[in-house]
């Protein structure tokens, strides 16, 4: 069932390591059937050099595994969350990259001071608040979704495709699992410059807005919005 839907979370878990994103066994990316309503994700705890495409489990958006043996990764309640939330995904990248990490265990979002930034993200990438005790102790994982939603309430996922969850790692998406995982190389990579930056020069200051509306349009169109829900 939805061979080619595992076959492409399959390439998407696999690019992960590649891209230098992951460390052991953490992260994890799923991609989903938007007609069907379900979606395919990483099996929970299984290395990615041994992974195959027909290990990657169904799960449907009321949560229900409808096809695999394995269970599926423990952030998957955090993935469905994501897509019922924001309609455009098609899929959703987590993982524990270690300057975005960095970022997310500060509790800080990660500032636009440059134009790489510019190019991919209408602004700072976000920050979620920290979580509370009762969301850690209660449904960890579709509360992790939960602040996630919370904090784009008037941002579109479709100009931010990241967010760093306070304390924990960046989460990312896009229209397809392949988009998202550029968006989490991307994360990472600016991550990395935001924080050399700051190194060399602590009182560093973010990009004025013509630059970032420059950029940003030019790579995604005139219409686009940056900082605000389109309209
Ligand atoms: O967020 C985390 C751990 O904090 C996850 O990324 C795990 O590290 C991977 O879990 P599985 O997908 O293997 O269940």
């Amino acid at each position: 069932m939805l061979t080619e839907l595992k076959r492409e979370a399959y390439e998407a878990n696999i690019a992960l390591p590649k891209q230098g994103l992951i460390n052991l066994t953490f992260g994890n990316a799923s991609a989903i059937d938007r007609a069907q309503g379900i979606f395919a994700i990483k099996p929970s705890g299984v290395d990615y050099a041994v992974l195959k495409p027909e290990d990657m489990v169904l799960v449907d958006l009321d949560g229900k595994r409808v096809e695999g043996d394995l269970n599926p990764s423990s952030d998957t309640p955090t993935h469905r969350r994501l897509f019922l939330a924001f309609e455009s995904i098609g899929g959703v990248v987590h993982t524990h990259s270690s300057c975005a990490t960095a970022f997310a265990q500060a509790g800080r979002a990660i500032p636009i001071f440059g134009t790489t930034h510019a190019d991919y993200f209408a602004g700072d990438v976000p920050v979620t608040r920290k979580m509370t005790a009762d969301e850690i102790a209660s449904a960890y994982e579709w509360e992790t979704g939960n602040v996630i939603v919370e904090r784009f309430r008037d941002l579109d996922p479709a100009d931010y495709p990241a967010v760093l969850v306070n304390r924990h790692a960046p989460f990312t998406w896009g229209p397809t699992v392949a988009k998202a995982v550029e968006a989490a190389v991307a994360t990472e990579c600016i991550a990395h410059m935001a924080l050399m930056s700051l190194q060399l020069a602590p009182q560093l200051e973010v990009i004025e807005t013509e630059l970032l509306n420059k950029h940003f349009k030019r790579k995604h169109g005139p219409d686009a919005y940056y900082g605000q829900k389109k309209a």
